[in-house]
């Protein structure tokens, strides 16, 4: 079982390489999605937004604990990081994603990598391909921009040092924002204020641009499939251009939801990690890209986990009687291995029969299982 985050898709390589999109003036059959296959359709008429949490209020943790247990996502206003860090690495973005097709793919990720240039891992599991393109980033990534820019690479690694020291920041302070309104103290995570070397040198993150060029037919193409992240939490920035959607199940308003950009703030999903640590009551949200006809969008995605050497299992203090264990313990390393090979099946895998008889026998119709579509 490989113990590096990095080496999490040495078993299940993927190989499919980003096309050259900017230049197409039709939809090519291969990007043609059906609506069968999830394929972006009207939102609900009514439908309640995605909430806005503003980090100074006096309310904001019971806010986040009604986001957390109901949506599995929020935005986040007022939350210290400076817009320049922001400003700064949509500059990264832009300029990686402007190079001439050859020079991004001198940074390519290889087949089993998790590091680099190429569509998202999840392509394999669709039978069409996405308008999009991303680059990874588990680690410094000064060879690649060493080899990319020979002359400014230290300027671009800088920007992703200070916005990777940023986004650590705030993840954390909003992981225990999240867990406290649970009733969830660091006491209760043995983990937590361990400071050995491995707990605190390994990369504990990933940060992902995405690049979703102007689509000549939007309707008919996906940027990004639906999923849900293999984070305990994700924080995205997206650049001045919409295209976030995320799934609100159950009830008469069911459906996809845009997540309007603000200026300034940032979108907090729950991964299924949380969800795992969470015992199941806060959902890890699926979410989705689509693309629009005269705009390129970006967006920018911190990928937050725990350190490598912890295994991840439901808090004790959401076990009980009536609420029994749902999952069994998994690394993050181990996770990603799981939903590489299983994608939206990842999660009912590391399920325990006790609580899925259980769940069953209540009738209970939540969305805590990944439901993609
Ligand atoms: C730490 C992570 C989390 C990864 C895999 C690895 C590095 C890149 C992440 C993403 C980013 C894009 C969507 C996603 C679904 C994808 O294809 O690559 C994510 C995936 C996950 O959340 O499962
Ligand atoms: O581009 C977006 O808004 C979504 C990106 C995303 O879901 C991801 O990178 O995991
Ligand atoms: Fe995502």
């Amino acid at each position: 079982m490989p113990s590096k985050l990095a080496d999490a898709f040495r078993s299940h390589p993927v190989d499919i390489q980003p096309k050259n999109l900017h230049d197409l003036k039709e939809l090519p059959d291969s990007y043609q999605w059906s609506a069968d296959q999830d394929r972006p359709e009207p939102e609900p008429a009514h439908h309640e937004p995605v909430p806005v949490i503003d980090l100074s209020d006096p309310n904001a943790l019971e806010e986040i604990g009604h986001a957390c247990t109901t949506w599995g996502v929020f935005q986040v206003v007022n939350h210290g990081v400076p817009a320049a860090v922001l400003d700064r690495m949509e500059d990264v973005a832009k300029s990686f994603f402007s190079l001439p097709a050859h020079q991004k793919l001198k940074a390519a990720r290889s087949p089993d990598g998790i590091s680099g240039y190429g569509l998202a891992r999840i392509s394999s599991f669709f039978p069409k391909l996405m308008w999009s393109e991303g680059f990874t980033m588990v680690g410094s990534p000064l060879e690649h921009f060493h080899t990319i820019w020979p002359h400014h690479y230290t300027r671009f690694c800088d920007s992703v040092e200070e916005y990777d020291k940023q986004m650590q920041n705030l993840a954390q302070t909003l992981m225990w924002l999240m867990l406290g309104s649970l009733g969830i103290t660091k006491e209760d995570l043995n983990w937590a204020n361990n400071n050995s070397n491995s707990t605190t040198t390994n990369p504990r993150a990933a940060i992902q641009l995405n690049h979703y060029p102007a689509c000549p037919d939007p309707d008919r193409a996906m940027g990004l499939a639906p999923h849900t992240d293999s984070t305990l939490v994700t924080i995205l920035h997206q650049s001045n251009t919409s295209g976030l959607q995320v799934l609100r199940a159950g009830g008469g308003t069911a459906g996809w939801v845009t997540v309007p950009p603000i200026r300034g703030g940032l979108v907090v999903h729950i991964g299924d990690l949380l969800h795992i640590l969470s015992n199941g009551l806060c959902p890890s949200v699926v979410h989705r890209a689509v693309v629009n006809r005269d705009r390129n969008r970006i967006s920018i995605a911190y990928l937050h986990g725990p350190p490598s050497n912890v295994r991840i299992s439901p808090v004790q203090k959401l076990v009980g009687p009536s609420q029994p264990q749902m999952y069994r313990a998994v690394t993050w390393t181990e996770y990603l291995g799981t939903k590489a090979k299983h994608f939206d099946k990842a999660l009912s895998s590391v399920r325990l029969c006790a609580a899925a008889e259980a769940k069953d026998h209540n009738n209970n119709n939540n969305n805590n299982g990944v439901q993609v579509g």
